[in-house]
Formats: structure tokens, C-alpha cells, sequence
């Protein structure tokens, strides 16, 4: 799929997308209990998820009702993934705790990601591993109630050692600092105990005290970090834009912080009552931030300090090497072809900001990681511009492009 931009001045009124976090957590949370998912998005991650469950014995009907199964096995020999890393770090303890034997396999993308903590976390407690890539077989089954991890690789090992201590009975995980992307931890507990569950997080140490489950039969959030996209089409292009569907900011760092980032950055933003209003700046001011906690607002971040009053720098980028691409080349590479100087000083990304006039026409490829397409097509509404592989949007968001033109942007799909 070929995205043609053209320069453009976006405006209007668009329902957030869903959070693909939060549907991949309750479409695994029907090992447990009954889930109905309303107007479920089939991102390709989301599919992933249903597929994962579908291999654990989880009945799903019509791809939005997911019904546990009396009793959990791996029923598949294989299971074949896309591109998701929330779905294989997750499933890999889930695995663990069931038992038995499978092989994972996934893309070329999912297949350069490393699973190295989760292995050696797990590795002669009980269960086997090939490998610490894909294609990956699994065998045995965890006999501990307690698990050391480092927490320097991925959080989502973390969610799915508390999926996996809540089929154990109960379980504590020791994180050896850091623990890098922890407000996705803190979501997972979030969702397990709002549902009933009684999971405690303390200092580097998290206990599961599993309690049955109520059952969810609802809508999935909107995802800030896809939405700070359509704010960034206002923000970039001097138009206003509100984005409903999403729920309030929490009070820990994490994508929500997008709100606040950006009017720190001079823009007009604001969270009232499930939306989030946005008014562009005729000037905004550069940023230097810390990512470690919430790694996909790296993408959008670059995007308005690319056209940011001076320099700004976003920190610990060491992990989003490990990404869907490697994010830290991919941003470099998507700003320069736009006419934007940046460059790596230690473990930060240092960005030059230009006036918006100033940015090119480009002609991108997005290396196989949505946010990549998402952030050339915002920098694309200045001067224009052509996404190639435009379709690698499909991994959390398959509305992207025609979001795109229902706020006014001009783009031709081919
Ligand atoms: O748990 C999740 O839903 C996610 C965790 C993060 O990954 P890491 O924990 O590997 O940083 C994030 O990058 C990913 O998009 C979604
Ligand atoms: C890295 C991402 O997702 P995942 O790790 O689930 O592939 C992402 O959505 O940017």
C-alpha cells in the first residue's frame, strides 16, 4: 500500500482508537472469565491475542466473546504469531504455568525481538526453552510460586507472570531493577483488580492473592499513544482538533502523559470529561524528556519537536532498539528525510527543531513499525509526502489512513 500526502490543515471531532494494551489484556483475561468485547477492533495484535487464547482452549465466538475453558491446556503444537511482542511476552509465562509442550513462531519482525529475560527468569524451573528468539519451543511446566526477572528488557514478562500466578493460585515476582516501562505493569494490575483480583505492587516486588473474576462485557478504552497521532495533525498543521473516547489521565507516567507533554510544549491541551481538546501553538518549545516509563511516546514526541523553538532531547532510547524496528534509526531516518537534524548522545536522541516552513517533501518507507508510518505522515501535511508499506498501520490501528481523512487531511491510497 502506497499513502500519498498531501500538504494539509487537519480539524475535527474522531473517536480515539482503541487501545490495542488494553483489548490484548482482557481478550487474556478470558483464560479466566467471560469476556465481550463491543465493536472490538481487529488490529493485527488484537488478532494475535484472539489466537493465543483460541490455542489455550478459550472458546471465541463471532471474534468478540471470549469464554473460558473448564480447564486450561495447550491444546495447539504450534502457534503462529504476527508481529505482536505484548502477546508473545505475555503468553510465554501463561504457557509456562499451564504446562506442556509448543512451538511459538512469529514474523521476520517479531523473530529479531528478544526474549531473553523471560527465558532465563523461567529456564530450570520446571520448564525448557529452544531458544531465546523465534521460533522458540516451550516445554514443561513452572514449578515455583516465585519469580526473580530483570525488569531491563520488556514489562511484559511482568503481565504475563501475573496471568501465569493467577493460574498458579498465587505467586510473587522480585523485579531486579530497573524496571523500565513500568506503567504498563501498573495497567495490568489495574485491569486484574478492578475486575476483582487483589495483586499488590510493592517497591520492586508485586503479590497475586487471585480472587475469582467478574466477568467484562464492554467497550476497549481509547489509546493515548495512538491518538496523540490525530492530536499531532492539529498541532502540526495549525488546526484544532478533540479526540473523545478516552478515559482520565492516571496520575503515574504513562501514554496518558501525552496531554501534559504537549502542553508543556507550548500547545493548547486539555483532558474534560473524555476528551482530549488540542489547539495548535504558533510556536512550541523544545523538551527534554525521560521515555523509560511509556517508550511509544517516543515517536510522537520527536514529531512536535521536530518543529519545536530549539533542541530537545528524549532519554533512555536504549530499549527502543528492540521495538518493531529499531526506533531509534527509524525516527532519525523519518526526520532527516523531512529536513530535520538529530543525533544520538549517550542513551538520548538529541532533536534539532526547524520552523514548520522549513520541512521537506519526503518520500518514506516506515520499516515495518506503525508509529514510524504514523509519525511520516504527520510530518508529511507540511510539504507532502509518500508512506510506502503504508499498511504496517494495520498492527494496532487498521482506521489509521481513513482517521486521517475524516480530520480534512488530503491523502490518495493506492
Ligand atoms: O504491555 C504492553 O501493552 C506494552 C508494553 C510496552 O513494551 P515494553 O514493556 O517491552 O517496553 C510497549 O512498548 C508496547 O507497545 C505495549
Ligand atoms: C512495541 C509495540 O508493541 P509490541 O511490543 O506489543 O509489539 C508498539 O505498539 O509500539
Amino acid at each position: 500500500m502506497i499513502v500519498k500526502v498531501h500538504p494539509s490543515k487537519a480539524s475535527g471531532v474522531i473517536r480515539a482508537p482503541q487501545s490495542k494494551s488494553i483489548a490484548i489484556r482482557l481478550i487474556f483475561l478470558s483464560l479466566f472469565t467471560k469476556v465481550k468485547l463491543n465493536n472490538l477492533l481487529l488490529s493485527d495484535d488484537v488478532i494475535d491475542a484472539i489466537n493465543a487464547v483460541k490455542a489455550l482452549g478459550v472458546k471465541v465466538e463471532n471474534e468478540s466473546t471470549f469464554i473460558p475453558p473448564d480447564k486450561l491446556e495447550v491444546k495447539e503444537k504450534y502457534i503462529r504469531l504476527k508481529g505482536s511482542g505484548t502477546v508473545l511476552r505475555t503468553l510465554i509465562p501463561i504457557i509456562a504455568a499451564i504446562g506442556g509442550e509448543v512451538v511459538i513462531d512469529g514474523s521476520e519482525s517479531l523473530r529479531k525481538r528478544p526474549i531473553r529475560r523471560v527465558v532465563e527468569a523461567l529456564n530450570n524451573f520446571g520448564v525448557t526453552f529452544s531458544s531465546d528468539s523465534l521460533p522458540l519451543k516451550i516445554s514443561g511446566k513452572l514449578n515455583v510460586n516465585s519469580v526473580k526477572i530483570f525488569g531491563d528488557e520488556s514489562s511484559q514478562y511482568i503481565t504475563g507472570l501475573i496471568y501465569a500466578f493467577h493460574i498458579l493460585n498465587g505467586g510473587k515476582i522480585e523485579i531486579i531493577p530497573p524496571i523500565s516501562s513500568k506503567s504498563y505493569i501498573l495497567l495490568t494490575i489495574d485491569i486484574f483488580n478492578k475486575l476483582g483480583s487483589d495483586i499488590k505492587i510493592n517497591g520492586n516486588e508485586i503479590y497475586i492473592n487471585p480472587n475469582k473474576l467478574e466477568e467484562y462485557n464492554g467497550e476497549v478504552p481509547g489509546d493515548y499513544g495512538l491518538a496523540s497521532f490525530y492530536a499531532l495533525t492539529g498541532l502540526i498543521s495549525e488546526g484544532n482538533i478533540t479526540i473523545y473516547g478516552l478515559w482520565k489521565p492516571e496520575k503515574y507516567f504513562g501514554d496518558h502523559s501525552i496531554v501534559e507533554i504537549f502542553r508543556n510544549m507550548g500547545a493548547f491541551s486539555e483532558y474534560y470529561n473524555g476528551k482530549w481538546i488540542v489547539k495548535h501553538s504558533d510556536k512550541y518549545l523544545p523538551i527534554k524528556i525521560d521515555i523509560d516509563d511509556a517508550p511509544d511516546l517516543a515517536m510522537s514526541i520527536a514529531g512536535l519537536s521536530a518543529i519545536a523553538d530549539g533542541i530537545s532531547e528524549i532519554q533512555s532510547i536504549r530499549r527502543l532498539r528492540i521495538k518493531e524496528s529499531d526506533r531509534v534509526n527509524s525516527i532519525k531516518n523519518i526526520l532527516a528525510s523531512y529536513g530535520i537534524e538529530s543525533e544520538i548522545k549517550n542513551d538520548s536522541l538529541i532533536i534539532f527543531g526547524k520552523r514548520r516552513d522549513l520541512l521537506k517533501y519526503a518520500i518514506t518507507d516506515c520499516f515495518n513499525d506503525h508509529r514510524v508510518a504514523m509519525l511520516s505522515s504527520i510530518l508529511a501535511l507540511i510539504k507532502g509526502g509518500i508512506i510506502l508499506n503504508a499498511e504496517c498501520v494495520n498492527k494496532s490501528n487498521p482506521n489509521y489512513w481513513q482517521d486521517l481523512i475524516s480530520l480534512n487531511i488530503k491523502l490518495s491510497i493506492e
